[in-house]
């Protein structure tokens, strides 16, 4: 089971194994964060997934404690432009926030979702009920112009259709069910507001479906096209095995909203 697994770096650069399908070795992971940062501090109710290029949400964190990647156990690098690695803890206008520097992404590492979506249970065990993602993705639409936004209000999950699941393996209940429903996945009181926030303020906004392929590679034409022909609006390699995992934890009620900048292809 060695691609489920992620050996701990830093904190103490230990030999323990870290398995993110294991809810004791993510309290272990949760115990790291909160001793070095402090109980009070690690506590955050909202979570934030800053996409590629969107790492200045993070720095736009108030009162900031920032915890490298490398720190904390369990935590594999992210080697992708625009993703700093870092455990961004603090306030924007009073919320508690926990913002996520930098993602996972399953090309990164050999298909392991469930890896790739540690930071979400993570965060979820630090008291996390909403989760906002956000991306940079390719545009299918044709009525998206470049650099418009895009709020996901439904996924085609491709490498999970192909069994490259972050819930694939031994289900630990802790977490939720074994079955997870992705009806509403991304939350329509939350989309609604941001449609109505974008109005107010004059801003181009659209709702559609994100497909998430495996890439690393971007799309052929044609395989552009197959994707425009069965509904999708907008293309990315992350997103939906966040999304999953945190759904699975709805019964703890967790609360998604997906933010997505979006440019054209
Ligand atoms: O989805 P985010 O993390 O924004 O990154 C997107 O940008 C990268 C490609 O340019 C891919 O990793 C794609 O998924
Ligand atoms: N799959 C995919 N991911 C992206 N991320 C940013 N742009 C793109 C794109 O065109 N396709």
């Amino acid at each position: 089971m060695e691609n489920n697994n992620a050996q701990v770096a830093g904190a103490g650069g230990n030999a323990h194994t870290i398995d993110p399908r294991n809810y004791d070795d993510l309290l272990a992971v949760v115990a790291s964060i909160k001793e070095q940062v402090g109980s009070e501090i690690a506590h955050g109710e909202i979570g934030i997934i800053c996409g590629s290029g969107l790492g200045p949400i993070g720095d736009s964190v108030e009162n900031p404690t920032i915890l490298p990647y490398a720190k904390i156990p369990g935590f594999p690098v992210t080697h992708v432009v625009g993703h700093k690695g870092n455990l961004v803890f603090g306030t924007i206008r009073g919320k508690r926030v926990v913002c996520l520097q930098g993602r996972f992404h399953p090309y990164e590492h050999n298909m392991n979702l469930a890896l790739c979506a540690l930071p979400v249970r993570v965060l979820h065990l630090l008291g996390v009920k909403t989760l906002i993602v956000s991306n940079a993705a390719g545009g299918i639409s044709s009525k998206f112009q470049y650099g418009d936004l895009m709020i996901i209000k439904d996924h085609i999950f491709l490498p999970a259709l192909a069994g490259f699941s972050p819930l694939v393996g031994v289900n630990d209940s802790r977490f939720g069910e074994r079955f997870v429903s992705v009806h509403d996945a991304y939350d329509k009181t939350y989309r609604n507001l941001a449609t109505q926030i974008a109005q107010r303020n004059n801003m181009r906004l659209f709702e559609g479906v994100y497909v998430m392929s495996g890439g690393p590679q971007y799309e052929s034409p044609a395989e552009v096209q197959l994707f425009k022909t069965v509904g999708a609006d907008a293309l990315g390699m992350s997103t939906c095995h966040e999304v999953t995992v945190a759904r699975q934890l709805r019964n703890q009620s967790s609360r998604i909203l997906t933010h997505h900048q979006y440019r054209q292809s």
